[in-house]
């Protein structure tokens, strides 16, 4: 059994549902990637057009009542930054406080929502509040996410961006596009601030800076990392001044291991690069991954030297749906090729490890739900929920036994004294796969793209029962048995 007052939802990112029936939002990056030709030629975007999606914007009426037959409570919905502000908010003059090239305050006033009113497109707004009214009213939990990859066209073009060297995801943060986006994270807090329960300012951030580093090299994502970690503190700063929730960041997570448990002291190392550096930043000020990246100092691991970064998470968001196996080479480390999230993209052939795969290439691999949460809590003891977990499946071959065995490790950590609140699964219906387009299908709900018809998909029904006992019941236990 999960505790009482768990919540079982789901999670939705603005530019992979909002589109299919009516109001097309051009004015992303991700819009415009996902149409160039050149793009298209090189099989980096799959030419699918967002633009004919599962069409949330009009259906989510639909959407939420599919959702609490389901017997969800819980939703995360991500709102698309450029349709609040189409146009650039540069013009909204703010007062940045600066140290050796650390932004360590923004100002935001009255005054600033203000201009920003001016700005801001209204009709967006108000879809938005009707959305997000449709959950309240049911008596749901809202969970509300800033950014969630696509950025307006007014602050990435990825016309200027040189594809050879960066051609997965274009959005990464500077200085000028982290002070636009805490005057968007105010404006957002200021009049949403009550509607929502929590608030994350951004999805997997880590995938951003990872895919975006110009070269691989630790430095490189280490300076990129830090917008990141800026963006985060000083929205957290400007938004506690217009609302009391809990603010944090939602993360990509995988089981890291070394291979074959050979090297636990690399085990050790990666999960500080790919998790810990940035959760430290943001909960101990610790930016011991400054050290060789964007300056030199003595600094001593483990000993604040940003104050101004300290104590802004109230929650971390837990994405997770595989392991990463690591090895070392010569400069660095790799991944291991046939395990986790690497196994070169083989549906449904079986990882080096004889576990099922998904049609993403994802090892199915559900004890690392376990090991992602009891880590997280023993470093830094703060609520958590999980924020997407799930798998591409059209046929739902997998997935009910996914769904059974993520969910009883997920229960395992809560026994073992994990904080976690909420359960949110990827996803509630099909929906825009981003490079991959339609072909994936992560939903409950099966969409049909062309009458925009939803049909439930049999893990939908397992996740009623599931929802309806708060926990596996003894007849599905089976499901979590196996091996995958
Ligand atoms: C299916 C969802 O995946 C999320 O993104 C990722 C990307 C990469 C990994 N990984 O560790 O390799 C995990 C999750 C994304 O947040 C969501 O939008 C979906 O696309």
């Amino acid at each position: 059994m999960f505790p009482k007052n768990f919540k079982f939802g789901f999670s939705e990112a603005g530019f992979q549902f909002e589109m299919g029936v009516s109001d097309i939002d051009t004015n992303t990056d991700w819009y415009k990637w996902s149409h160039d030709s050149e793009n298209i030629k090189n099989h980096i975007v799959s030419g699918d057009r967002p633009e004919e999606g599962v069409g949330y914007w009009d259906l989510y009426p639909k959407d939420h009542d599919l959702a609490e037959y389901i017997g969800m409570n819980a939703a995360r919905i991500g709102i698309e930054w450029s349709r609040i502000f189409p146009v650039s908010t540069e013009r909204v003059t703010v007062e940045v406080i600066e140290e050796n090239g650390d932004i360590l305050e923004i100002k935001i006033t009255e005054k600033t929502i203000k201009e920003l009113d001016l700005l801001s497109d209204k009709n967006a707004m108000q879809h938005y509040t009707n959305i997000f009214n449709d959950i309240k009213k049911r008596g749901w939990f809202l969970v509300i996410n800033l950014f969630h990859w696509s950025l307006p066209l007014w602050i990435n073009d990825p016309s200027n961006r040189n594809s050879e060297k960066d051609n997965a995801l274009g959005n990464c943060m500077n200085r000028s596009s982290v002070i636009e986006f805490v005057k968007y994270a105010a404006y957002i807090s200021y009049y949403f601030g009550s509607i929502a329960d929590r608030f994350a300012t951004m999805n997997e951030p880590n995938e951003v800076f990872k895919t975006c580093s110009e070269d691989k090299r630790v430095e490189s994502y280490h300076i990129r990392m830090k917008w990141f970690v800026e963006a985060h503190a000083r929205s957290y700063d400007a938004m506690k001044q217009f609302t009391n929730r809990q603010i944090g960041v939602i993360y990509a997570n995988g089981d890291v291991q070394s291979f074959e448990n050979k090297d636990p002291k690399l085990k050790e190392e990666v999960e500080y690069e790919q998790r810990y550096s940035f959760f430290d930043a943001l909960i101990h000020g610790d930016v011991h991954w400054y050290v060789g990246a964007c300056r030199k100092t003595n600094h001593v691991h483990g000993k604040s030297i940003r104050p101004d970064l300290s104590n802004r998470i109230d929650w971390i968001g837990v994405n997770y749906y595989s392991r990463n196996v690591v090895k070392r080479k010569e400069d660095g480390y790799e991944n291991v090729r046939g395990l986790g999230y690497d196994t070169g993209w083989v549906s449904y052939e079986k990882s080096l490890d004889g576990r099922s795969v998904s049609e993403t290439g994802w090892e199915i691999y559900p004890e690392g739900i376990y090991n992602i949460v009891m880590s997280y809590h023993k470093r830094y003891e703060l609520p958590m929920m999980i924020t997407e977990n799930g798998m591409a499946d059209d046929n739902d071959r997998f997935r009910p036994r996914y769904l059974v065995s993520h969910l009883k490790n997920l229960e395992r950590a809560i026994n073992d004294g994990a904080k976690v609140d909420g359960y949110l699964h990827w996803a509630l219906t099909d929906n825009f796969e981003w490079g991959s387009g339609f072909s994936k299908k992560f939903g409950l709900i099966k969409v049909d793209y062309k009458t925009k018809k939803r049909y439930l998909r049999p893990s939908a029904l397992i996740m009623k029962e599931i929802t309806k006992h708060n926990g596996i019941p003894e007849e599905l236990e089976w499901l979590g048995e196996d091996k995958f």
